[in-house]
């Protein structure tokens, strides 16, 4: 028997009890992942177990024994491979998406906004996680009383920072994690998934964490899930039970202080000199010998106790008990009594099978002892109501089967509205330009200097038509060409580098793509129109176009819409491809057509590329700028001839027969539809896990 715990209970604990815990129950998964030239990868094979209610679960296992995936099929969170298998919570299917609302996870990397504030950061996930009926008082309390148990209270109002390669600039690592895991505790989640929450914490840190966590189940009912490379033998006394995997099959599922036992009376004795977590973590590595034996002895005990059970149920059947629904408290406690549980006749939080309750008073009441009775509490939690049956993964949770456990949480919903999302969120974004007034300043920078650049090369105009005429084409060109490059490169990056907070928050229901869509669409905009207004009132009198205020409201006008619309085009090259790389290199093979297709350098258009200029926005900004320039403006030939209206210097190739205005609704037509095209794109790219 292991020694009695003696856990570090944290301070203020605040939490409220969590009245409806869950048991998750995994029978028979199977992940593969698609490889060419063969069948695919299989990453988890024939795994079974269950995580118990109220009780914090270790899965170890070496590098690359499938943790990570196992812990993201429990949380509903897995993508990009074929799944197979039954999961249950208490004894029911649940849907996916029900199932996230009820449980929070915290994954491997923090993924975190640099330009907020700890208690930001937290609140954010109160405002949209939590019901939009719960005061603001309420969650700020909440969110207080969490900074309190995870000892942020010192730094709650330091901005988190960037973590670039390690070199952190803001909070530290620690602090980051624990930052990372109060976002998932902010909700009232059943289960909390935890992947690797202790690395990168010193052993102080990660112990503390540790035995949070352990408080949250014993004493607030949640259910913790959490990989765990090497943890020290104090974090080890925490742990209820221990999940072991190695190369994707299930070693040992049960209580973490009979594994010693169990693998002692399987023939592993741990030697004194090692740790239990050293031990198994030993074992694991032998794959010629004790891998493959020990996932044949845990997949015999599976099978030994699904006999075991159908022959209780079928003397079950002569006793005359019956197998129907929600069992009565006199039959569970008959039944327990056969069973050996020690909670006799304590009512179930819910109804369900009779088979499936009684398999829950087995799990909260395991027999430790002789590694038989071991594994015999062991396949006791592993029986699953129904036949031992692969199902594919797309029926795993049908989207008919309603939850039957409790509090019900409807399909798809996320805790607020849609335009409360948008008001926080719009509030996000616009903490994170102010907040970063360097970026803000180097891309204002950036335009200043492309206008005096092309101010200073077109240095006030010459009026003759041998020279004026040219140089106003090629400046407006260079004027066009720096409203779609700029504004694209920087809509790209930075759409990338929200990513990975969007993917995240998506993932966890806090809002709906279109709420994120419109606040950062809404809130973009005075920013894009003060970079319009920087470079387009800097160069139209640096250069000397024509001094009229309807010709430069027009040019200023003509000048944003490109700046929209290429801005769009870079949230869409962004949604298109995953690695930004590969964004960027698409958003320049769009930049090429685009430039090449305004009239300005080639003399004619062939006829079969004509769509691309038809289709090409920047050509019809490009004559609407030329358009508006010359119309009306006076210039002189060579031999002093005086010109009055310079429309007919336009060259063929530009001018399209339009007027000003409608190359104008042109483009908001194409910037309508572009915004909708890349909404439509990011949206798909979500359902479709390539996000
Ligand atoms: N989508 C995927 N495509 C290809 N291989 C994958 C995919 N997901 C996981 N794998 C592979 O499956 C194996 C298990 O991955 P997983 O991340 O679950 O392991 P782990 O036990 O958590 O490892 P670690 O402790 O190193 O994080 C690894 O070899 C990994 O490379």
């Amino acid at each position: 028997m292991s020694p009695p715990r003696t856990p570090r209970e944290p301070n203020t604990p605040s939490l409220a009890v969590n009245r409806y815990p869950c048991e998750i129950r995994f029978q028979n998964l199977a992940f593969h992942v698609p490889k060419s030239g063969d069948g695919g990868l299989a990453i988890l094979s024939d795994v079974t177990g269950v995580c118990a209610a109220k009780r914090m679960v270790a899965v170890m296992g070496p590098s690359g024994a499938g943790k990570s995936t196992l812990l993201k099929i429990l949380a509903c969170n897995v993508s990009g491979g074929e799944l197979q298998g039954q999961i249950m919570v208490n004894g029911t299917a649940v849907h996916p998406k029900v199932f996230k609302n009820q449980s929070a996870v915290v994954w491997q990397s923090d993924v975190l906004l640099a330009s907020a504030t700890v208690k930001e950061a937290l609140m954010t996930s109160a405002l949209l996680k939590l019901p939009q009926s719960m005061s603001r008082a309420r969650k700020e309390e909440r969110v207080e009383q969490i900074l309190t148990e995870l000892e942020l209270q010192g730094v709650k109002n330091h901005m988190i920072g960037e973590d670039v390669d390690g070199a952190v600039s803001g909070i530290s690592g620690g602090e980051r994690r624990r930052v990372s895991v109060g976002i998932g505790l902010v909700t009232d989640a059943r289960a909390i998934f935890l992947d690797e929450p202790t690395t990168g914490l010193d052993s102080d840190s990660a112990e503390q964490l540790i035995s949070l966590l352990s408080h949250l189940a014993t004493h607030k009912h949640r259910t913790i899930v959490l990989t765990i490379h090497q943890p020290s033998s104090d974090i080890c006394e925490r742990f209820d039970d221990l999940i072991l995997l190695s190369s994707g099959r299930m070693l040992y599922c049960g209580p973490w202080p009979e594994a010693d036992n169990y693998f002692a009376t399987a023939g592993f004795e741990r030697p004194g000199y090692r740790s239990t977590a050293e031990h198994i973590l030993t074992l694991c590595k032998d794959k010629e010998y004790a891998v493959p034996f020990l996932a044949g002895q845990y997949a015999k005990s599976l099978i030994d106790q699904q006999l075991t059970r159908l022959d209780s149920q079928a003397s079950m059947g002569a006793l005359g008990l019956g197998l129907k629904r929600g069992g009565s408290v006199g039959r569970l406690s008959r039944h327990n009594s056969i069973t050996g549980g020690t909670e006799a006749g304590k009512p179930l939080a819910r109804g369900g099978s009779l088979v499936i309750d009684l398999e829950a008073q087995a799990v909260a009441s395991p027999q430790p002892g002789s590694a038989p009775a071991t594994i015999s509490a062991l396949a006791a939690r592993h029986m699953v109501a129904g036949a031992l049956q692969s199902v594919p993964s797309n029926a795993l949770l049908p989207d008919d089967i309603p939850s039957t456990s409790q509090p019900h949480v409807a399909l798809e919903e996320v805790a607020t509205s849609q335009w409360y999302q948008v008001h926080v969120l719009s509030v996000r974004f616009l903490r994170s330009w102010y907040r970063c007034p360097t970026n803000l300043a180097i891309q204002a920078g950036q335009y200043i200097f492309f206008a005096l650049l092309i101010g200073a090369t077109y240095w006030r105009l010459s009026g003759t038509v041998t020279g004026g005429a040219f140089d106003r084409h090629a400046s407006l060109w260079f004027v066009a060409s720096c409203m779609v490059l700029q504004p694209g490169n920087n809509a790209c990056t930075i759409m990338y580098s929200q990513k990975p907070l969007l993917r995240r928050e998506i993932s966890n229901g806090l809002y709906h793509y279109s709420s994120f869509f419109i606040a950062k669409s809404l809130t973009s905009l005075p920013f894009q129109l003060m970079f319009a207004c920087i470079f387009t009132g800097s160069v139209y009198f640096l250069v000397g176009y024509q001094i009229s205020l309807v010709k430069f409201f027009l040019f200023f006008a003509l000048n944003f819409e490109l700046l929209l619309i290429s801005e769009t085009l870079g949230i869409l090259c962004a949604g298109l491809a995953r690695n930004e790389l590969v964004g960027m290199i698409i958003l320049a093979t769009f930049y090429v057509p685009l430039l090449m297709f305004t009239g300005f350098i080639q003399t004619h258009t062939p006829v079969y590329l004509a769509w691309i200029k038809k289709l090409s926005y920047v050509a019809y900004g490009y004559s609407g700028l030329v358009k508006n320039e010359f119309e009306g403006l006076s210039i002189s030939t060579a031999q002093g001839m005086h010109v009055p209206d310079a429309t007919a210097l336009i060259a063929p190739n530009i001018e399209n027969g339009l007027s000003i205005g409608t190359d104008a609704l042109i483009m908001l037509g194409i910037l309508v539809g572009m915004r909708f095209v890349a909404y439509i794109q990011m949206t798909l790219a979500i359902k479709f896990h390539k996000l």
